[in-house]
């Protein structure tokens, strides 16, 4: 079993990783919860793979659990999805000694996570993420977020879980496309941060949709993950590099209303645009958005997405690494090294409306 601790001050947590770690859940959540109750939040195909396994670990170690069910997909992010799982909180009885387990991919997350922080002003999480997005991103770090009509991830909490669970072996079971998706935040890390990571996707060979040593991968993603928390929980500067390609990606989610590319699908090609982006303004070494571009190709993904200037505005606009009529630009120096750029939107906007070169 791999161990990361994230160490933020009076809410340190540890991130476990194992196959089969699914079936020890109850005894690993007994050391962190007090109370005997928890609300199992996971969606409908989630549950019948893995729901009856982690309730039966759960009650072998002595709590009751309600499992809340809610309907797979982004569209579960919303306001009446998070106030049908307050219902059942309460009709549960939750206290602040329970506590909330997501079981599921970075949507149950998300949702169960935003939940997990308001009800009751907030009782102990814990995250049980079984797509790799989830486990290489969503589940760590404590961004919890439903959408508004208005857009992506608008209402929210920085509340950091009291529990990883990584069972590397639910994998086995993701559709391909749920993979490469996961693999798009994988990219990210290596371009950001992780020059021989970037490479090694690179060469690695990709067996049922994966690259070799796939636990190994998640634990560095969830460590690089880790170290830039731990230094920016709130987003205020150095964390805002793991939004690299994002400002892209939630127009693109948006424009085709969340139905037409998974966040995966949609942070891919925001990361090639900006790398190319950053070529032209001279902020990127020469050549990285090919090798960028290369790389999501060999994954599945797209590496462009048709989007109008009037749909890039709003994203623009509704970003939260906006201040005012500037926003904070994550762009690439090079492979491994991601660089915060302010610039004004509408500079950018101009920039982004024009055709592409490649
Ligand atoms: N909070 C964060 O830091 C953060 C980071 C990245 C992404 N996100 C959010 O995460 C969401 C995307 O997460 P996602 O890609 O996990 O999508 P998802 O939660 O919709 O899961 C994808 C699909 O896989 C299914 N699934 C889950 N686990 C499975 C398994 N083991 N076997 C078979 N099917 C399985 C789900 O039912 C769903 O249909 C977006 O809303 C995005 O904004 C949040
Ligand atoms: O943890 C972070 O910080 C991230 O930006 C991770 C992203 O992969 C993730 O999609 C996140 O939900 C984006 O958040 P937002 O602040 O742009 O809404
Ligand atoms: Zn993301």
């Amino acid at each position: 079993m791999k161990k990361l601790k994230v160490s933020i001050p009076g809410r340190e947590y540890e991130i476990l990783t194992d196959g089969g770690i699914l079936d020890r859940a109850g005894e690993m959540v007994r050391k962190t919860v007090r109370g005997g109750r928890i609300a199992l939040v996971t969606d409908e195909n989630v549950m019948p793979l893995y729901g009856d396994r982690v309730r039966g670990a759960l009650e072998k170690a002595g709590f009751s659990v309600r499992p809340v069910v809610i309907p797979a997909g982004e569209t579960s992010k919303s306001m009446a999805m998070l106030e049908r799982l307050y219902d059942e909180f309460m009709s549960f009885e939750l206290t602040r000694a329970d506590a909330v387990l997501a079981l599921g991919g970075g949507v149950v997350g998300d949702l169960a996570g935003f939940a997990a922080a308001t009800i009751l002003r907030g009782v102990d999480f814990i995250q049980v993420p079984t797509t790799l997005l989830a486990q290489v991103d969503s589940s760590v770090g404590g961004k919890v977020a439903i959408d508004l009509k208005a857009g992506k991830n608008l209402a929210g909490a920085f509340y950091q879980p009291r529990l990883v669970l990584i069972d590397t072996d639910c994998l086995h079971t993701l559709p391909p496309r749920e993979l490469s998706g996961g693999m798009a935040e994988v990219i990210k890390y290596g371009a950001i941060r992780d020059a021989a990571l970037f490479r090694r996707l690179e060469e690695a060979e990709i067996r049922e949709g994966l690259p070799a040593g796939t636990e190994e991968i998640v634990c560095r993603c969830c460590d690089i993950k880790r170290e830039i928390v731990e230094r920016d929980e709130r987003d205020t500067g150095e964390r805002m590099v793991l939004n690299f390609g994002h400002t892209l990606a939630h127009a693109y989610e948006s424009a085709y209303n969340f139905e037409k590319y998974t966040h995966g699908e949609a942070v891919a090609a925001g990361m090639c645009r900006i790398a190319l982006l950053g070529e032209e303004l001279g902020i990127t070494e020469p050549g990285t958005a090919k090798r960028l571009r290369a790389l999501v190709r060999k994954w599945g993904l797209p590496d462009a997405i048709e989007c109008t200037p009037e749909q890039y505005g709003r994203a623009l606009r509704l970003d939260k690494k906006g201040e005012g009529g500037s926003i904070r630009l994550v762009a690439l120096k090079a492979p491994g090294e991601a660089v915060l750029y302010q610039i004004k939107k509408e500079a950018l906007l101009e920039l982004l409306s024009r055709e592409v070169r490649e």
